[in-house]
């Protein structure tokens, strides 16, 4: 099954962009997966092509119309697609390696990006649509956090990494960030790589690494210990 993406945006002209080189773009190139850029403005109805306006209850900057960006999504996904349509938005939840391995294993996913402060609520709510954001701060368009999703997506479906084994062992598969990482020269402006590693005693380097693992995610991010990750018994 080929993993579809449908990326609703006003600036089709920026993908596939970074997703049209290396491990993305081979897979593209391959037809691991499909992307579709689907211009919202081809959905307005005015002679302006007009796709926003005003804020009801005033304030500053322009707000997407929901009746151009409904016949977008329509268009893009007709019903009976099962694929998720998710809405790139700083109020999302916050991206997390688990849902991408959800959505790596799906049919694919219809993204559409926010532009100017963001799409009208009625939009949301009418075509279901999952909020996604990929940090606690402002891009100035969902554009650059749709890659960021289908970046991490794409690596993930079958085929595309080298070694099926690296995409276990990164941060977060398992709820830790992950240890540090040498190779050669043996020696860099004074500073050896650790002996454990060279020592050719795997037993020990497993440890070592899990040790670094562990304390390195208790100093950076406690917030995943918290989160309920249970360090393994000695
Ligand atoms: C300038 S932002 C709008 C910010 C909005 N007024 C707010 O304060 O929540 C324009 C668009 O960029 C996208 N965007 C901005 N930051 C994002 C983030 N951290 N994650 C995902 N999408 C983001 C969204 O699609 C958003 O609609």
């Amino acid at each position: 099954m080929t993993f579809k993406a449908s990326v609703l945006t006003l600036y089709p002209e920026m993908f596939p962009g970074a997703l049209g080189v290396s491990l993305a773009g081979r897979a593209l190139e391959a037809g691991t997966w499909s992307l579709e850029a689907v211009q919202i403005r081809d959905f307005a109805t005015d002679r302006h092509r007009t796709v926003d306006d005003t804020p009801a209850g005033g304030g500053a900057g322009m707000v997407m119309r929901a009746d151009v960006l409904a016949r977008a999504i329509d268009h893009a996904s007709p019903e009976g697609d099962a694929r998720p349509r998710l809405l790139m938005s700083p109020r999302g939840k916050p991206l997390t390696q688990a849902r991408v391995r959800e959505l790596a294993v799906g049919p694919g996913a219809v993204i559409l990006c926010g532009r100017f402060e963001g799409v009208d609520q009625r939009l949301i709510e009418a075509r279901g649509l999952e909020e996604v954001s990929v940090g606690d701060f402002i891009l100035s368009g969902g554009e650059p956090a749709a890659l960021v999703l289908l970046d991490a997506v794409v690596r993930l479906l079958p085929g595309v990494m080298g070694n099926a084994e690296s995409g276990e062992e990164e941060s977060f598969e398992n709820g830790l960030l992950e240890h540090p990482h040498y190779t050669r020269p043996q020696e860099f402006e004074g500073r050896p790589i650790p002996d454990v590693l060279t020592s050719g005693n795997h037993k020990k380097i497993v440890e070592w690494r899990r040790a670094q693992s562990e304390a390195l995610t208790k100093e950076r991010r406690p917030d995943l210990l918290a989160a309920g990750f249970q360090p393994l018994a000695k």
